[in-house]
């Protein structure tokens, strides 16, 4: 059987870390596609030099035409740009609108058939705008944010109890922004949620929200880092997760931005929730019951991604 055909749009600091692990997993022959000449040809074959040393078998080639993507069966989108200090993700979106435009008219006409996974900020409106402008099926195109979220909560937590990250489970539900809801209730050291740490003595409940905290303004802390750009090795690693489960049907459990359409009572919305990813594309969204307190941190950030859609329909009105 063919190996699988894997389309990254942006070969940027993503897109060339995205290509180098679907390479080193062997999930399959890599497109790098991107407007920039030369940057995903020199990357992708930089990166196929290594493949005698690392041993794997994947072809790599780079690309500036969407006839390139042809028969896609995953895409993973990260063209636009990234934020610089003192920005938000939110002041990117007049710029990253137009580049989901063309990428999503790029996808309908080459890659209709494929799973599509949007990086581009900000994340829950463009992957909104994306799905508008390519046409596919809704539960054919998700948004990463939740696995990187998540395994951020995960990091830090491990840290502060001093066990291991596998043994560190967590949830980030809502929108990829300030708003996000890292859910203390659902998140656990070995099925023993954090609330009952804390009751136990193995942390303490300021220590506990500094690190929601930290969480929430994890993409910024490096943003103020690196000064010249945003994250990329835990984003592309998580959206490989991503990539992984459905091109191995895997049904993973992962939060993800996906339609929602019935659960936590929205009418056809993305956002942040735990889905099961699998051949099927977004099979279910997991309809968790919330408190008081978590429903209102939801509405809140809710309400932040339907400010965002609004503005996109405002700027573009074939959105609308
Ligand atoms: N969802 C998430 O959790 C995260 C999202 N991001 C977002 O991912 C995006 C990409 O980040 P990086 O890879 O670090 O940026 P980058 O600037 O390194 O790469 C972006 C690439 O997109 C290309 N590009 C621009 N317009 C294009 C178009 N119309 N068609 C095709 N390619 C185009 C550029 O030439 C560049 O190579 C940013 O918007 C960033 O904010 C970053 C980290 C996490
Ligand atoms: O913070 C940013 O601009 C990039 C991003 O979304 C993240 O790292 O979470």
């Amino acid at each position: 059987m063919a190996r699988p055909k894997i389309a990254l749009i942006g070969a940027g600091q993503i897109g060339g870390t995205l290509a180098h692990l679907a390479a080193i997993k062997e999930l399959g022959d890599v497109i790098l596609f991107d407007i920039a000449e030369g940057t995903p040809q020199g990357k992708s074959l930089d990166i196929a030099q290594s493949g005698p040393v690392e041993g794997f078998d994947a072809t790599l080639r780079g690309a500036n035409s969407y006839e390139d993507i042809a028969g896609a069966d995953v895409c993973i989108v990260t063209a636009g740009v990234p934020r610089k200090p003192g920005m938000s993700r939110d002041d990117l979106l007049g710029i990253n609108l137009k580049v989901m435009k063309s990428v999503g008219e790029g996808i309908k006409q080459h890659a209709p058939n494929a799973f599509v996974i949007c990086i581009t900020n900000p994340l829950d409106a463009m992957v909104w705008a994306l799905q508008q402008f390519s046409g596919l099926p809704a539960n054919k195109v998700v948004g990463m944010a939740g696995v990187l979220d998540a395994g951020r909560f995960r990091h830090f937590l491990s840290v502060e109890f001093n066990v291991s990250m596998k043994d560190v489970t967590a949830f980030v539900l809502g929108g990829h922004g300030d708003t996000m809801v890292p859910l203390t209730r659902y998140s656990t050291v070995a099925g023993i949620p954090l609330p009952d740490l804390v009751q136990m003595g193995w942390t303490t409940q300021e220590k506990l929200d500094a690190i929601v905290q930290r969480t929430r303004d994890g993409g910024a802390e490096i943003v103020g880092l690196l000064k010249t750009g945003s994250a990329f090795y835990a984003p592309a690693a998580s959206a490989i997760e991503m990539a992984e489960a459905y091109l191995k049907d895997q049904k993973r459990l992962l939060p993800c931005a996906a339609y929602v359409d019935g659960a936590y009572g929205l009418k056809g919305m993305y956002v942040g929730v735990p889905t099961i990813l699998g051949a099927g594309g977004v099979e279910r969204v997991v309809d968790i019951k919330l408190n008081a307190d978590e429903q209102a941190m939801l509405d809140k950030s809710i309400d932040a991604v339907k400010g965002l859609v609004a503005a996109c329909k405002a700027i573009d009105p074939s959105l609308a």
